[in-house]
Parts: structure tokens; sequence; C-alpha cells
């Protein structure tokens, strides 16, 4: 049996290399016909060995009797001839052509197969069979030792790649890795040092090799996971993954920075090792606090949204409930902020909003809360308060720090504010209830005229709910020709002509009946239908001057009420334009009357549209002069031809001598820009003398004649021309 060394180093037999090669392929080619050579010469010897001997029995036996011992001899001699060749036969069968068989095997492998398959044949009798078997038995086993043998190897050299490119991918993860990586060893000392480290930290590799880990950090915050790592390096643990922490880490030239750090333990054939990931988190702390500060913040104000409003106002009605208390709540909403914001810009818009969140905080208590809920809409949470009348008294002083000038980019900008008012637990019981009250009374303080504020009460919901279904009602008159304009003349003293009509709008609902254009127009004007509804006002005055004039009536120039939202919101010039156009009514049949008001919001921009209807040719007059901020500063830039008295002068000035004053005043200044004065809402006849002897030149009032159906007005023309003053007194 070879050794296993033998087996691992190559066949005993020696069957392939030099050596191999000399004994089978080179010299020993020379003892191939040695051993049937020595057969037949032994076979042969002995025959004639036997011969002899035979002869010379046979010589001894009948000496002198040669031709009688021929023939015996002879047939002897023939007979162990057979005999030898037989037996040469025989062994050259048998042993002689195997072994020259598994010799021409044995030569013919390959030099370089260490166990060739050489196939010898194994059925041969005794032992050239046995060592047939032998040597194919050996020869397989090489083989799969050798097979064996290489796969190891190749498994070798795989895991040898594997483990170089495993090393080389850790270090490039090591050196590109963004966090710093350090890994301390037994002592919990730092042996590893990444390139991010040395950033991070601002400490070289040398610096640090050798030194606590520990020493990088500032507080204590490590102090737990750093036991934890040291229990796991002496092998009290035997898995150890730390949970992340924030703490404050040092850097290495001072001053300190907030870390993420997690440490994990690591337990290799070397030892055990603690691998520390470390993050600088300065940034993204800071964004997550923006963000956390976001998720409950308005950004524009940085006040409260409505998430953490919400929050708030539970948490007062909260506590109110369990001490019996009472909590308060606002909703203020800004006036016609969306007009600043369109005129003005997004720029002056966003600053005013943060100057009204700056008063309303400066002036709020600790416990309250202010909030904005979005758009121009803030919020007020008072968890305490004494009484209603504080409350309200409070929302009085609110309105007061909104409505003080402010300075935006270099423009004066003043905003009126409405707020209104719920109670907890008077009004509502959870938020939901609360905020739909509070909205309501707002609705309210802004249908009352605005820049005021509202207490909630029960009747407000179905005033609210009124609201809604009047503008529902409003839409579909306006798409099924439900309205109609009515038309008061604007008479000349001079001569007792007339100039003119105001076109006021009519409505008359089923149900609602008459319905007064005081009441649903700020409707309107609340729920954005004012634009539409003013369009259509505006094209039925005109088609109403072409049938006038069909009629046959005097060119009298027909006056519409133009809303402040209209105004400003509307697309009035490009409209009127079109409307005009379609019409063929000359501009200057058709005149705008425009109140105060509308132009003090935003002069500059209403400077601007009131020129571009001047250019188109309409005539603009000033409404009811003198009941809103009048300044006569800015009248002078004003393209306008007309200015109306209102109506509370002059039905005032037979009995307040203050109201006569001011007609007085307003004819003097219109006189003296050469603007028309008109006169409205005049009933009496004193009122009229007064208004004549103050020098006004045109009326307008019940005193001549009402509003009218188009149909009425042209009737009451014919006779006003036949008896105007009959008509007067009679109307
Ligand atoms: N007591 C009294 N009242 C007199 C007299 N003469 C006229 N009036 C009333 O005074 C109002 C004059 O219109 P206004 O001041 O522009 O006030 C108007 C105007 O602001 C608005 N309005 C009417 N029609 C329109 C319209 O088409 N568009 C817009 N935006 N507003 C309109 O509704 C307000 C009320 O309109 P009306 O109810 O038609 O009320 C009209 C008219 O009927 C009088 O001698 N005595």
């Amino acid at each position: 049996m070879p050794s296993e060394t033998a087996l691992r180093d190559g066949p005993d037999l020696n069957l392939s290399g030099e050596e191999g090669e000399k004994r089978w392929g080179g010299e020993d080619r020379r003892t191939r016909p040695r051993l049937r050579t020595l057969v037949l010469i032994s076979l042969l010897g002995t025959y004639f060995c036997s011969l002899l001997l035979i002869y010379i029995e046979f010589t001894v036996i009948q000496a002198g009797e040669y031709a009688t011992i021929l023939l015996p001899m002879g047939l002897v001699a023939v007979g162990l001839g057979a005999v030898f060749c037989l037996g040469y036969i025989y062994i050259s069968r048998r042993f002689i052509s195997p072994l020259e068989e598994m010799v021409v095997r044995l030569r013919s492998a390959p030099p370089d197969v260490i166990a060739p398959n050489l196939g010898l044949d194994e059925d041969c009798a005794g032992e050239i069979g046995a060592v047939g078997q032998f040597i194919n038995a050996r020869s397989r086993a090489v083989r799969q030792a050798q097979t064996a043998l290489e796969n190891e190897i190749a498994e070798r050299r795989r895991a040898e790649v594997q483990l170089r490119t495993s090393r080389e991918q850790l270090r490039a993860i090591s050196d590109t890795a963004p966090d710093a990586i350090a890994c301390m060893d037994s002592d919990g000392t730092v042996i590893t040092w990444n390139p991010a480290a040395e950033d991070v930290f601002g400490c070289r590799q040398d610096e640090i090799y050798g030194k606590p880990l520990a020493d990088l950090f500032k507080d204590d915050a490590l102090s737990t996971e750093l036991y934890r790592a040291n229990q796991f390096l002496n092998g009290k643990l035997s898995r150890y993954h730390g949970e992340l922490q924030t703490v404050t880490a040092k850097r290495h030239e001072g001053g300190d920075f907030t870390a993420s750090v997690s440490l994990t333990g690591w337990a290799s054939p070397d030892g055990r090792f603690v691998i520390a990931f470390i993050r600088d988190v300065s940034e993204k702390r800071i964004t997550e606090e923006r963000i956390r500060f976001l998720a409950h913040h308005d950004p524009l104000t940085e006040l409260p949204n409505r998430t953490l409003f919400n929050d708030r106002l539970s948490q007062a009605m909260a506590m109110a409930r369990r001490d019996g208390g009472r909590v308060a709540l606002m909703l203020l909403d800004l006036d016609n902020f969306k007009d600043i914001n369109d005129t003005l810009g997004h720029g002056v818009g966003d600053r005013l909003l943060q100057t009204v969140a700056d008063r309303l905080n400066v002036h709020k208590r600790d416990t309250d809360t202010v909030a904005r809920l979005g758009g121009d809409e803030f919020a007020i949470v008072l968890p305490q308060f004494r009484s209603a009348s504080d409350t309200l008294s409070y929302a009085k002083r609110i309105i007061e720090i909104v409505g003080e000038p402010m300075t935006i980019q270099g423009q004066e900008v003043q905003v009126g504010t409405s707020i209104g008012v719920a109670l907890y637990p008077d009004d509502g019981h959870d938020i939901e209830h609360m905020v739909s009250h509070a909205d309501m009374a707002m609705y309210q303080a802004k249908a009352d005229g605005r820049n005021t504020f509202r207490l909630f009460a029960e009747q407000m919901n179905a005033e609210v709910k009124d609201r809604k279904e009047m503008l529902a009602d409003m839409r579909e008159a306006l798409d099924n020709n439900g309205f109609q304009l009515a038309f008061q003349p604007q008479v000349q003293l001079a001569d007792q002509s007339i100039v003119g009509s105001e076109a006021l709008l009519r409505w008359h609902h089923n149900d609602r009946g008459q319905v007064s254009p005081s009441r649903f127009i700020p409707v309107a004007e609340q729920g954005g239908l004012i634009v539409d509804l003013g369009e259509w006002v505006v094209g039925a005055a005109c088609d109403q001057i072409g049938l006038f004039d069909k009629m046959g009536l005097p060119p009298i120039r027909i006056a519409v009420n133009i809303s402040s939202v209209q105004f400003r919101r509307g697309n009035l010039v490009e409209c009127t334009k079109s409307i005009l156009d379609r019409t063929g009514v000359s501009p200057d049949r058709l005149e705008f009357e425009i109140t105060e008001s509308v132009v003090m919001t935003d002069v500059d921009k209403a400077i601007k549209t009131m020129q571009e209807l001047d250019t188109i040719g309409v005539r603009l007059s000033m409404d009811d002069f003198g009941t809103g901020y009048s300044s006569l500063s800015y009248l002078r830039q004003f393209p306008i031809q007309k200015i109306k008295i209102d109506k509370s002068f002059v039905q005032n000035i037979e009995i307040e001598e203050n109201s006569m004053e001011i007609v007085n005043a307003i004819i003097g200044l219109s006189r003296s820009m050469n603007i028309t004065v008109v006169a409205e809402g005049v009933e009496t006849e004193g009122q009229l003398a007064k208004l004549k002897e103050a020098g006004c030149e045109v009326v307008q009032g019940f005193y001549f004649g009402r509003p009218m159906a188009a149909q009425d007005f042209e009737s009451w023309m014919g006779d006003w021309h036949k008896e105007p003053a009959l008509v007067a007194t009679r109307a």
C-alpha cells in the first residue's frame, strides 16, 4: 500500500515524469523481448538437455544398438518438443502476453498525467490480474485524490480572491464613507480611523490612535453605551449592538457639534472590537427642528398653524370643562386684504400679514394663542377670560391696533379687520362648533360694515343659512333674467330738464318678494357674484339706452353703481369696452357711480382704472360723497365729472345746520374744481329750496320721481315734458 505522502506526491509506480519517461519510453524498450526470449531459451534449453539425458540413457541401457534406439528416441524427442511447445504457448498466453499488454498500456500513458486511466486487464489469472487490479485501483484513488485536491486548491484560490476583494471593498467603504468610522480594541482605545473621521473631528489618525473613544465626546450621554461596549470587549456580553445616540462631540481644534453615534460589537478570531459610526448632524438637527416647527407653525408669520390652534383650543376647552371655566375664541379676517394683495403685490401682502401677526402677538397674554389659519384669517384663543364684555373690549382694541397705519416698502397701508367671537361652553362644546360659530359672527361683522366685531348669537345660524340660500337664488335669477333695472331721473334745476337717470338694480323673488339691493348687493359681493351681476347691469343699462333712443326719448345719460369688488377685481375696463362695442352706445351716455371708499383703498390703482375709463369716454361720478374718507386732496387727482351729495346730508339740511354747512362746502369745492354737483335723496320742497339756494345744479329724489321700471320711466318722461312742476309734486 502506498503511503499517504506517496499518494499526494504521485503514485509509487512512477508512471509519469522524467523517471517514468526513462523507464518506459527510453532505454527500457530494450527489455521488451527479454521475458519471452528468456522463456523460449529456457524451454529450448530444457528440451535439449532432456533429449541429451534420454540419449545417454538409451546409450547406457542398450549400448551399440543405435539403430534400435533411434526410433524411440525420435518419438520421445518429438513428444517432448510438442510438450515444450504447448508449454511455451500456455506460458506465453497466460503470462507473457498479458504482461506485455500491461507494459504497452503503461508506456502509452501520457507522461504529464499523474494517474492515467490505464484500464489494465484485471481478469488475468493469478498475480498478473492482481497487479492489474491493484494498479487500476491505485490510479483511480489517485485520480480521485487529485480531483479533490484540485477542487480544494480552486476553492482556496476563490476564497483568497474573495477575501482580497472584501478587504479592498471594506477599505474603500471605510475611506469613502461620509460618516466617521472608528474602531476600538479590547482596551477601549482607537485603532482604526477613517478619512471622514479626520474631517468630522479635525483629527489625524496618528493623533487619535491609542486614545480612548470616550475622549471624543463631551457629555456623559454615551457612557451607558460605552459601558455595554466594554462589557462586550471583556467577554461579558456575547453580542452587542448599541442604540443610536445623539450626543455632543468635540472637535479637535475646539468647539462642539451634535453627533449621532451608533456602536456595534464585532468578534473575530483576532479578538473583540467595537466599531463606532459617528455622523455630524448639526445641520440636520437644525433642519429637523425647522421641520418640526413648520408642522405646527405658519412659515410666513411663525404663528401656530391650524393644527396647533386646534390642539390649543381643545386643551383650553378641556381645562375649562374641568375647572368650570370659559374660553373665548376670536376669528379675525382682514378687510379687503385680497385687494391689497392684488394691487400692491404679494410682497406687500406678506409683509402686511407679518406686521399684523407681530401686533397680535405683542398684545396677547402669555396664556393666549394667536394663530394664522390661512390666507388673511387669524384666530385668538383666550383660555381664561373674566367676562364677555372684557373679551369684546379686547376685540375692539385689536381692531384699533390692526388698523393703525403701517409703512411697507415705502407705502403707507392701512387695513381693517372684522372679528367674530364665540364663547365656550355657551356657543359650542367642540372645536367644530366653536369655529363655525365664531366664523358666523365674523361674517356678520363683515356684513355689518366691516372693521367691527360681533359676538355669536343663535339667530346668526339662520342668517348664514339665509345668505347662502339667497346667493343661490341670485345665481339662478342671473341665469334666468330675474333681475331688472329701475330708473330714477336726475333733474337739472336751471332749466328743469332731465339730464340723466340712475339705474338701480331690482330683484323680485317669488318667496322673498321684492328684495332691497342694500340687502342682496353685500351678499353678492361676499359670495363673489357681484362681478357677473355688475356686468349684467352695465349691459342692461346700455341696452336700455338703445331702447330709449328708439322710443325717441331725449338722449339722457344713464348712471350705474359700480361695486367696490367689481371695481377692483373685475376687468371693468375691458368688459365695458366690449359692452359698448356690442350695443353701439356712445360712451359718454354711460356714467359709473363709484363710492369714495372704493378709490381710497388703493388710490394709485384706482386713479389708473378711472383714467382708463375716462380715456374710453365713460363718465365718472363720486357717489355718497361726504360719508367716506373724504380726502379732498385726492379728489383733484380723480378724473371725475360729478359729485353726488349723500342723501343723509340732504335729508337733514332743513333741520341740521351742520348738514347745510357740509352741503355748502361740497358745492363750493365742486364749483372750484368745475365738477357738477348732484344732490340725491331730495324728498321735500324745503330741501329743494335749500339746495337751490346753495347753488346745487342737479337733484335726484322721491320729490321728482321714484326709481321706475323702464316703461314707467318713459311715460314719466312724457309727463315731465308736458308739466314738470305737476309731476314733481305728484311724486
Ligand atoms: N329715502 C330715500 N331714498 C332715495 C331717494 N331717492 C333715491 N333713493 C334711494 O337711494 C338709493 C340711491 O342709490 P345709492 O345711494 O347708490 O345706493 C344703492 C347702491 O349702493 C346699491 N345698488 C343699487 N343698485 C345697484 C347696482 O346695480 N349695482 C351696485 N353695485 N349697487 C347697487 O343699493 C343701494 C340702495 O339702492 P336703492 O334701495 O335702490 O336705493 C336707492 C334709491 O332708491 C329719496 O328721495 N329718499
